[in-house]
């Protein structure tokens, strides 16, 4: 599965001082197209640049509401049943990114819709237990620092076996409610005021991340088999400076990482997938959202624009205009250990299982012949017929109805023969599943359908065991 990374526009209204200074609106918005207004552009010949067509265009009628609708529920939705996801409010500076990932109380934003959501669907799903983990990090002048604990400043980032690039050290809270997400949030965004005014020439932007890792268990299966686990970024980015508005050293550094996610995306377009070397690591942004971009996880971008500015919604068209090409493969997390564990089992009684039924259709076999003279002239004194007594008379040991009612001689065999088949097929399964074993795809309904062949098989090993023993004693 692939699908294209979302791109929706978010045009805000008009702020009171600009409807006071009387500001030109910019751009014209018509159902999925956006133009340029302006008296100047209009004298010129309207080119393509001017011109941006989109899938989602949101106006400054629309609410956050109808963002979270068309294009966020789907994305958290996923995250819930074990798929990575990401949302992205991209935009200049004061073009609505905060308004549209927080809100207000009259408009509630992405993050407390998506909370609530979270939780409602959590409820819903009676046979899985939901653990959510919050944390609440900035990356300020290329560094991670930790926004639930003031004291945790420039963590590392680290890929970890299944791609996802964790925060080291970066503090989590186990989280029950909505409300206590906004909590995490409000004490955030408290400390990163702290951390402003303690530290000079610091301004108040910079990219922040509220990361979700939700564990999705099956309460019912003994193997843990249908555990997953997904990670939900919501991002608000820090807005775009243009080089005339550059203040401090922190403008630059804003600007070099948006550049850098910027340049990332044109890659992810211009490159196959064979030929694909991009380098995320150059800045922590794109480093740590890594699987965000071209990567197994379902990405959005909200990208806001002023309706009165240029140059900037230009810029954050061309953004979303190429961002909106550039594809990902969402995939199913399983948790990997259990997985293992789960497939080392099977496998080892595979094994056992493979070994027993050899030694006793040899045995049979060896039987069979040596005694075909004498069962023909005197059946009673069989070795098969023999050990058909022993356990007929020892039924309830055995619990015979496990195979088949055993009665004679030719239902041994074709009890056998339908054991054999049933191992052969698990086999072919075995053999399936380990080419799937590390890409992870798939895997999940295979799995599904070898730990009902266990649970099928494993008894009837048992007793077949004590059979061939009895066999073999004798
Ligand atoms: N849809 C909207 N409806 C009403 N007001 C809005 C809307 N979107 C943005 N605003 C207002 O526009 C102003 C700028 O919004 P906001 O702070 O969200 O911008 P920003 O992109 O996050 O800016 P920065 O990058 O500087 O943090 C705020 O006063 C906000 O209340």
């Amino acid at each position: 599965m692939s699908s294209n990374i979302e791109v929706a526009i978010k045009v805000r209204p008009l702020l009171k001082k600009e409807k006071e200074d009387n500001l030109n609106i910019q751009w014209d918005i018509r159902n999925y197209v956006v133009t340029r207004t302006s008296v100047q552009s209009m004298k010129r010949k309207r080119s393509e640049a001017e011109k941006f067509y989109f899938d989602h265009i949101f106006d400054a009628e629309n609410t956050n509401c109808d963002v979270f609708e068309r294009i966020v529920k789907r994305i958290v939705s996923s995250a819930v049943d074990g798929y990575n996801g990401t949302v992205i409010a991209y935009g200049q500076s004061n073009s609505g990114k905060t308004h549209t990932m927080l809100g207000t109380a009259n408009d509630h934003g992405i993050i407390p819709q998506s909370a609530k959501y979270m939780f409602d669907l959590a409820k819903k799903l009676q046979d899985r237990k939901l653990t959510f983990k919050v944390s609440y990090f900035e990356i300020y002048n290329n560094t991670v620092n930790d926004l639930i604990d003031i004291n945790n400043t420039n963590l590392k980032l680290r890929q970890s076996i299944s791609n996802l690039v964790q925060v080291v050290s970066c503090k989590e809270e186990l989280v029950s409610d909505s409300k206590s997400i906004l909590n995490i949030i409000a004490k955030g965004e408290q400390n990163r005021r702290v951390r402003q005014s303690s530290m000079n020439n610091r301004n108040d932007r910079s990219h922040t991340v509220l990361r979700i890792n939700i564990e999705n268990k099956d309460k019912r299966n003994k193997y843990h088999l249908h555990n997953r686990f997904s990670q939900l970024n919501l991002v608000d980015l820090a807005g775009h400076k243009s080089l005339s508005n550059y203040q401090s050293k922190d403008d630059c550094h804003i600007n070099m990482s948006l550049s850098m996610l910027s340049i990332i995306i044109v890659q992810l377009n211009r490159f196959s997938d064979t030929e694909k070397y991009i380098n995320f690591r150059e800045s922590k942004l794109t480093q740590c959202l890594l699987p965000s971009f071209g990567g197994n996880a379902q990405t959005a971008f909200i990208c806001t624009v002023s309706p009165v500015a240029i140059e900037e919604t230009q810029t954050t068209l061309w953004f979303a205009f190429r961002a909106a090409n550039v594809r990902n493969k969402p995939k199913l997390n399983i948790i990997l250990f259990y997985k293992l564990e789960l497939v080392t089992k099977i496998c080892s009684f595979h094994r056992f299982l493979k070994v027993k039924m050899k030694r006793l259709l040899d045995k049979l076999i060896q039987i069979q012949e040596e005694n075909k003279l004498t069962c023909q002239s005197n059946p009673s004194n069989c070795r098969i017929s023999q050990v058909m007594k022993i356990i007929k008379n020892n039924r309830s040991k055995f619990s015979l109805d496990l195979i088949v009612p055993v009665i004679n001689e030719d239902d041994v065999f074709s009890a056998l023969q339908q054991f054999k088949r049933d191992l052969e097929k698990l086999h072919d399964k075995l053999a399936f599943l380990a080419d799937f074993i590390t890409t992870n795809e798939n895997i999940l309904s295979l799995l599904q359908s070898i730990e009902n062949d266990f649970d099928h098989l494993e008894p009837k090993a048992v007793l077949l065991e004590t059979f061939i023993d009895i066999l073999i004693k004798d």
